[in-house]
């Protein structure tokens, strides 16, 4: 006969063995022991197991709990009741206590932090379907030019000091190394000659690296300060592309061009346009070399004007964003051969409102591009924006990105706003013309000029509600000498070229930083130095002068008292005074920055703007 196994003790007895308690061991010693509980008693418990509310623990539970260890069961409670709400609770108050041991200029550069990154959450800058495929380069373009044996048979080490000596800053891998000689950079002979007799000998900082980084094919970022050459710098390469792909085979109607060069007015676009002219006609001037076909493309030239460029092939486009997609959208050249786009002013190019065209132009080429984008003022946000949208970018930087061009003598003054106007009178004064002026406001332009007149004062006036052919005849007598003063709004500020400007006087200081640094950069230019009054006055923001205060400081220039005392509220704080991220002002942190709040502005009048049109282009 088979033993049937023990039956399995109650649960009650088995709890028991489980606990530590002595008295329990007895009962392991006879585990068929069962104690007797009489009826009464066992129907009075049935009936409190229907009748009492189950939070209420069971007369047998409780006769257990008596028995535990009294830590273990307040361990027990505390974790049972501990919801997650709570466990929320207390990982708010840490954080609360954490923020409390925290300086306000911690947590400001932290607030500074967060908005920085929610504003560099933006698409590439890529072509609609290079996004849509996810296609990405990885390798740089490549083309012929080497540089000199010489030069390429230098160590690393040498470059740097190179670099060192220029003041030239490069990020990225492999960097081109610096060239000194525009001969050693393999610069024909005629062009040469031509900038010879233009006085431009030798490279700028900004030219004798950018250059060989261009000509080897890689994309890059140059920023250097007004008036250092960056024209040059990123006009020769396409030159020498084109020069190289005509001479190999001669374009014919519909071919072409071989770059682009995007510049974000009129003016500027004109100005390039005219200095393309210059260098291929004097390449051109001898036999030795072809002649190179240069097309304008921007607003206020009808197009039929062109008609003569297009029949023939053109090797070079210098243009405005949106002409240019009107032109490519009209099929009248396409992008299909194009391997060069240089944006001159890129940060105005990228910034609110050109950024997709930009992108939509980038949707015409057909195959990879080189990507070159210039500035004097290129704020950290742009320059990581453009970063990842560039294929193994170089950076080569000359000097701070916004700050002053040093050859400038900037003077600021307290005028009372009645008072200006008689004062601009005596400003004139101080040196020979031409002599800029500026304000922001179209009225004041207009308002300036006229008294300018009444006083005998030669001045012609140049803003954005003038025609284009306003625009063009006071840029042109302006620059002939025609014309003393000229009295402008900003689109005259940036990039444009005028010879010998002994002063700049600017009216109403803007309110952006930068605007600063590129109207008083309109003198000083190619090594010449030249002087920048500035009035300031009551209804000049606080913040705006505290950017004034430390670009002076910066430059080594005279602080004048009234802007001396004024405290900078980081500085308080303790806090790092480090450039602002999105302007580049360094009287300020990205959270009260200027241009934020108007690209915020111009962002949402065009949301508005594209709901009232039912969201047409
Ligand atoms: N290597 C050089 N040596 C002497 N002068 C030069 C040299 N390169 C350019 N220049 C001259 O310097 C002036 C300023 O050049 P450019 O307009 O290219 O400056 P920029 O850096 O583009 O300034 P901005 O930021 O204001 O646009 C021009 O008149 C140009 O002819």
């Amino acid at each position: 006969m088979s033993t049937s196994p023990p039956p399995s003790p109650p649960l009650v007895r088995r709890r028991r063995m489980r606990s530590p308690s002595p008295e329990y061991k007895l009962d392991d010693e006879d585990d068929s022991y069962e104690p007797y509980i009489p009826i009464d008693q066992r129907r009075q418990a049935k009936l409190a197991k229907f009748t009492t509310p189950a939070s209420k623990p069971r007369p047998v539970r409780e006769e257990r709990e008596e028995e535990v260890d009294p830590e273990t069961e307040e361990r027990e409670r505390a974790r049972k009741e501990r919801t997650l709400l709570r466990e929320a609770q207390e990982v708010q108050a840490r954080k609360a206590d954490e923020d409390a041991r925290k300086t306000e200029a911690q947590k400001h550069e932290e607030q500074e932090e967060k908005i920085l990154a929610a504003i560099s959450r933006q698409k590439k800058l890529a072509s609609g379907l290079e996004l849509a495929k996810g296609i990405q380069y990885t390798e740089s373009l490549r083309t012929s030019w080497r540089p000199p044996h010489f030069v390429r048979s230098r160590s690393e080490d040498e470059n740097q000091r190179l670099r060192e000596k220029y003041h030239i800053i490069v990020d990225g891998d492999d960097v081109p190394p610096p060239i000194e000689s525009f001969a050693d950079m393999k610069i024909p002979g005629p062009l040469l000659r031509h900038l010879k007799s233009k006085h431009i000998t030798e490279p700028t900082p900004i030219q004798l690296q950018g250059l060989p980084v261009a000509f080897s094919g890689r994309d890059m970022i140059g920023i250097a300060f007004t008036g250092s050459g960056k024209t040059l710098a990123f006009c020769l390469p396409l030159i020498m592309f084109a020069l190289e792909d005509e001479t190999r085979l001669p374009f014919v109607r519909g071919e072409g061009p071989v770059g682009i060069i995007l510049c974000p007015s009129r003016e500027l676009a004109s100005q390039t346009y005219e200095n393309i002219i210059q260098w291929t006609t004097a390449l051109s001037s001898t036999s030795e070399y072809p002649r190179l076909n240069s097309l304008l493309c921007m607003g206020g030239i009808a197009m039929g004007e062109q008609a003569h460029v297009l029949s023939k092939g053109v090797h070079i486009v210098v243009a405005t964003p949106g002409r240019l997609i009107d032109m490519l959208e009209k099929r009248k050249f396409s992008l299909d051969g194009c391997r060069y786009l240089c944006m001159d002013e890129a940060d105005r190019m990228i910034d609110l409102g050109f950024e997709d065209d930009v992108r939509n132009i980038m949707s015409f080429f057909k195959r990879q591009r080189q990507t070159l984008l210039f500035s004097a003022t290129m704020p950290r946000k742009i320059q990581d924006f453009a970063q990842q949208s560039l294929v193994r970018p170089v950076l080569v930087n000359v000097g701070r990105a916004g700050a002053a061009n040093l050859d400038v003598l900037q003077v600021v003054e307290y005028v009372k706003q009645e008072a200006k106007m008689v004062y601009l009178l005596e400003c004139l004064q101080k040196t020979a013309p031409p002599v800029i002026i500026f304000s922001d406001s179209k009225n004041e332009v207009d308002d300036i000029q006229e008294y300018l007149l009444l006083k005998g004062v030669e001045a012609v006036a140049i803003h954005g509600s003038k025609t284009q052919d306003e625009r063009q005849y006071a840029i042109k007598s302006f620059k002939s000498g025609a014309k003393d003063v000229m009295v402008a709004s900003g689109v005259a500020s940036k990039g444009l070229d005028f010879p010998d400007i002994q002063h700049v006087i600017i009216f109403s200081m803007p309110k952006e930083i930068e605007d600063y640094v590129h109207q008083i950069g309109r003198t000083g230019r190619s090594g010449r130095t030249g002087i920048a009054t500035t009035f300031v006055n009551v209804n000049t923001p606080e913040q705006t002068l505290l950017d004034l205060k430390y670009l002076l400081m910066e430059a080594g220039q005279k602080v004048p008292p009234f802007l001396q005392t004024i405290e900078d509220p980081r500085a308080a704080q303790g806090g790092t005074l480090k450039g602002c991220p999105v302007c580049g002002g360094l009287g300020h942190g990205i959270s009260s920055c200027p241009k934020l709040e108007d690209a915020q502005r111009r962002q949402m009048a065009a949301h508005r703007g594209g709901q009232d049109r039912g969201g047409g282009y």
